[in-house]
């Protein structure tokens, strides 16, 4: 059996590529958000944030029975994904995504200005990509890809995603650590600031 990752901030298209993925080559999926809220695996709402705080103790042991269980290929997608305690994530992928798609994308949702804004500074750092590089007992470094998925359909991310789940050697250009929206022209940084 193995584990594949998505992570990324909220709109980057975890959920829309995770189902795209199923879709077309049958991996099944999680999605991480709703399994904290069904399973209850939370311990309080950030109300300034808009999200669950996650109880990381129930939410692994929920993981543990979980993965004794699990017997085939699985995708868990969220940006809750670098939490998991496992001994062998086969493949993490981060989708990323430029500041102005986000904004697009996030303020049809009512979110906070406020909400928006701590998404968008987190991409332009990204963070979802340093939080799962420093777990390193969770995945291998060399096993951690981004993928810029600004001018990219949500099929042509599947099947990226895809080919790298299963030649991952192939695809050393896509390895975490390349992108960087601070040393981009079109981002105007002082927007977010
Ligand atoms: N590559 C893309 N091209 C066009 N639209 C996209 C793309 N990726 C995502 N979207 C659109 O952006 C919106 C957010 O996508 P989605 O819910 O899949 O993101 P997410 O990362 O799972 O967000 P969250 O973490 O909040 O669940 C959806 O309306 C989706 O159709």
């Amino acid at each position: 059996m193995k584990t594949f990752l998505i992570s990324g901030i909220p709109g980057t298209g975890k959920t829309s590529v995770a189902k795209k993925i199923n879709e077309k080559y049958g991996y099944p999926f999680l999605s991480l958000g709703e399994v904290v809220v069904k399973n209850k695996l939370h311990c309080g709402e950030d109300p300034s944030r808009d999200t669950k705080i996650v109880d990381t103790e129930k939410f692994n042991a929920f993981f543990r029975t979980f993965f004794l269980n699990q017997k085939e290929d699985i995708i868990l997608e969220g940006h809750y994904a670098d939490l998991i305690e496992h001994p062998s994530v086969n493949i993490a992928i981060i989708l990323r995504a430029h500041p102005n798609v986000i904004e697009t994308r996030l303020k049809p949702r009512g979110y906070s200005k406020k909400k928006i804004m701590e998404n968008i500074q987190a991409e332009l750092v990204g963070d979802s990509t340093s939080f799962m590089l420093e777990k390193t007992e969770l995945v291998k470094k060399e096993h951690v890809f981004e993928i810029d998925t600004t001018n990219l359909t949500i099929e042509e991310i599947a099947d990226k995603i895809h080919l790298i789940f299963k030649y991952p050697e192939k695809y050393p250009e896509d390895v975490a650590g390349k992108l960087s929206w601070l040393s981009d022209n079109s981002v105007h940084i002082e927007k977010y600031l």
